[in-house]
């Protein structure tokens, strides 16, 4: 693992941007076009604020989610709502969209995302309990999500927290290149509670050999 900290939240999420904008590029460069997952939840929509203004080769990269709740898309805890209003927009408005969740609850998963393995750029973001995507820690699905050859997978999450589609261990693990981005001391505490520990306690751990960490106060 390797761990990059910046001086605040600004710092943080325009050093990012920096970052992925230049690996998205470089991916285009050398294949063609680039997939590009990203996390939901409450963090990273200042980071997609940012990058979405660059001006990157959008039309050739194609986005998704690393997990999804399954809410109605107008929920407030729908992460495909962040996705459309903070990052498909601005200069990032002509990218492509992969939508990890069919179009009717509940539906085969086979397939959807296939043809955009590996990822080329994958950001990931950790809960204080140290799951990652929706991989949760107590969750009855996650050795199965885990090491499941498909690379997507209906999850439960923790108890009080909706159900979930998420990527799974392996399909994580083959990105090109994998980044995780944290805020604040609590998911500082957290990340220094995984090491050591197993996916099976620590989802995190799953990445996190491979990942760099993105983190700032
Ligand atoms: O439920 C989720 O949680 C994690 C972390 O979210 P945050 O609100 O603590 O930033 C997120 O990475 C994941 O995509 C999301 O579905």
């Amino acid at each position: 693992m390797k761990l990059i900290e910046y001086a605040g939240a600004e710092a943080l999420m325009t050093g990012l941007a920096d970052r992925l904008g230049q690996e998205l590029t470089e991916a285009v460069e050398a294949q063609g076009r680039a997939s590009f997952a990203v996390p939901g939840g409450s963090t990273p929509g200042p980071m997609f604020d940012a990058i979405a203004q660059r001006a990157l080769p959008w039309d050739q990269i194609t986005v998704m989610l690393t997990d999804e709740r399954r809410v109605p898309q107008d929920s407030e805890r729908s992460n495909t709502r962040l996705l459309r209003e903070r990052l498909l927009v601005g200069q990032a408005a002509s990218a492509h969209y992969a939508p990890i969740v069919p179009e009717v609850d509940g539906a085969d998963l086979t397939g959807l995302i296939d043809a955009h393995l590996p990822l080329s750029v994958l950001l990931l973001g950790m809960g204080e309990d140290m799951h990652t995507a929706s991989l949760f820690p107590g969750s009855p699905d996650l050795p199965h999500a885990l090491a499941a050859a498909a690379p997507l997978m209906y999850v439960e999450a923790s108890d009080g927290l909706e159900p979930r589609v998420t990527l799974t261990g392996p399909a994580l693990q083959s990105a090109q290149s994998i980044h995780i981005l944290i805020k604040g001391e609590g998911k500082r505490a957290a990340l220094d509670r995984a090491a050591g520990q197993s996916p099976e306690t620590a989802p995190i751990q799953t990445v996190l050999p491979h990942a760099t960490v993105h983190w700032a106060p």
